[in-house]
């Protein structure tokens, strides 16, 4: 890289994590590193336990790895289990996370969902408001907005939960299967919007998929495999919406 160059959004350097030990410990992620640049849409694919969760929860500031580095926006937040900010509140400025269950607040309303992470981060309640509204008509679920989750369908949780992770135009966006609840066309609208995202803020995304449908989305494949992390191709890229 040159020294001219904007800094990666997230630059993972062999990041290693041990869970448990002695009889119990299992190595879920061995020497992992990743550059993901500013714009850039990266799948990670990989078998069930083969670490991707244990990937994306470190880069995250989730679930910290034994060792290894991880740099945000050119900034060295973690080296090991060495912090170098804090923590909660650098995810919760700069790092959008969608799980796969969309983890709604069930007694918030689907605005007030998003509302909250932008409240938290000082904005005003109309601020907000106008914010959230925005997001969930973009999503097609502005007529849902009164709802408690508890009467929306998989779907719309999910993509209740994709505007709230966009709401304070995060650098990073991390993405845990964020279509497994969705249709093949909803899913693919979901990448396609990660893509676009991406392209407009200059984030940096990771999306752990199974759907291979909509990998032409991608901008770069990893696979994570008995937790070693390999970079794939960089895909013949489909127009973005
Ligand atoms: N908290 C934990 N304690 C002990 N072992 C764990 C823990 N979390 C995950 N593991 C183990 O680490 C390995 C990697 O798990 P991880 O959840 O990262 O895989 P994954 O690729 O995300 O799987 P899936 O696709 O099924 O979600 C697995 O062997 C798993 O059993």
């Amino acid at each position: 890289m040159n020294r001219t160059d904007p800094p990666f959004a997230i630059e993972a350097e062999e990041l290693t994590k041990i869970y448990g030990s002695g009889n119990t410990e299992v190595v879920a992620m061995r020497n992992a590193s990743m550059q993901v640049s500013q714009g850039e849409v990266v799948a990670l694919l990989g078998p069930s336990g083969s670490g991707k969760s244990t990937f994306l929860t470190a880069v995250g500031l989730i679930n910290p790895p034994t060792s290894g580095r991880i740099t945000i926006g050119g900034r060295m937040v973690l080296d090991g289990s060495q912090a170098h900010a804090n923590l909660r509140s650098f995810r919760r400025q700069h790092i959008g996370f969608i799980f796969q269950k969309s983890n709604l607040i069930p007694f918030l309303s689907a605005v007030e969902n998003v509302q909250i992470a932008m409240q938290l981060n000082g904005l005003s309640k109309d601020a907000s408001y106008r914010r959230a509204m925005e997001l969930l008509e973009y999503l097609g679920v502005d007529d849902r907005a009164a709802n408690l989750p508890s009467m929306l369908s998989g779907g719309q949780q999910q993509r209740i939960a994709v505007a709230r992770s966009l709401a304070n135009r995060p650098s990073v966006i991390l993405a845990d299967e964020p279509t497994a609840a969705l249709d093949g066309q909803r899913g693919r609208q979901v990448m396609e919007l990660f893509a676009k995202v991406a392209h407009e803020q200059g984030a940096g995304v990771i999306v752990v998929t199974h759907d291979h449908r909509s990998l032409d989305v991608f901008d770069t494949t990893y696979e994570m495999e008995d937790g070693i992390l390999t970079k794939q191709t960089t895909s013949t890229k489909a127009s973005v919406v």
